[in-house]
């Protein structure tokens, strides 16, 4: 790719996994193992990253991760992803993760974090990813509610801090 970014749609990006949560993925309360949500996420931010980046892109950083309610044994969990910002080669993705009762249709909101991924040339070495596009309204706020959500999540973290030390 060469250095002057063309711009791809948000929408080009968004990526949707679902899956089960089976026994071999829970501990001892029949509950998702953090690991295994963190899994799932890398993997859905990952299809997102490359799918934008139209590149091999490999896992520079995760946020701050709160997992706010439990995944139980048997409970559906889907993994949304999109791409919301974008450096020289690094594209910034929202994971969101929610968790279905196949029973109900019941949907819970579990955790949702922010990776950054780097895309990688032919070589291994970082190479230049387009910029984001929000060619519809639902696109600028799938953009703004990702920037809003991350820099309040990053002041939480600050004042968290500045109470405990
Ligand atoms: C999908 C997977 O699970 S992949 C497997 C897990 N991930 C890995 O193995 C990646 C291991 N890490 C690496 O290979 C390297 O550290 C890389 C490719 C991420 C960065 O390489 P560097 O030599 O630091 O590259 P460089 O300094 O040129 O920076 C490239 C970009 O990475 C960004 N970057 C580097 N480190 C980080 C970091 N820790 N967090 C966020 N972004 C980072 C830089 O800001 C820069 O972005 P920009 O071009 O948009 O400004």
């Amino acid at each position: 790719m060469d250095e002057t970014n063309e711009a791809v749609p948000l929408s080009e990006s968004q990526t949707e996994m679902t899956e089960m949560l089976l026994p071999d993925s829970t501990n001892a309360l029949g509950r998702a193992l953090g690991g295994v949500v963190l899994h799932w996420m890398d993997i859905c931010g990952a299809i997102s990253a490359m799918r934008f980046a139209n590149r091999q892109c490999v896992t520079a950083s995760m946020d701050h991760v709160d997992f706010i309610a439990p995944i139980d044994v048997g409970e559906i969990a889907v993994v949304k992803a999109y791409a919301f910002n974008t450096g020289r080669t690094s594209v910034d993705v929202k994971v969101d993760v929610h968790s279905e009762d196949p029973r109900t249709g019941e949907k819970q909101e579990t955790t949702t974090s922010f990776l950054t991924f780097v895309a990688i040339d032919d070589d291994g070495n970082p190479t230049t990813v387009p910029d984001v596009v929000c060619e519809t309204d639902a696109e600028k706020q799938l953009r703004q509610e990702a920037v809003e959500k991350r820099q309040k999540e990053l002041e939480s973290i600050i004042e968290r801090m500045r109470e405990d030390y």
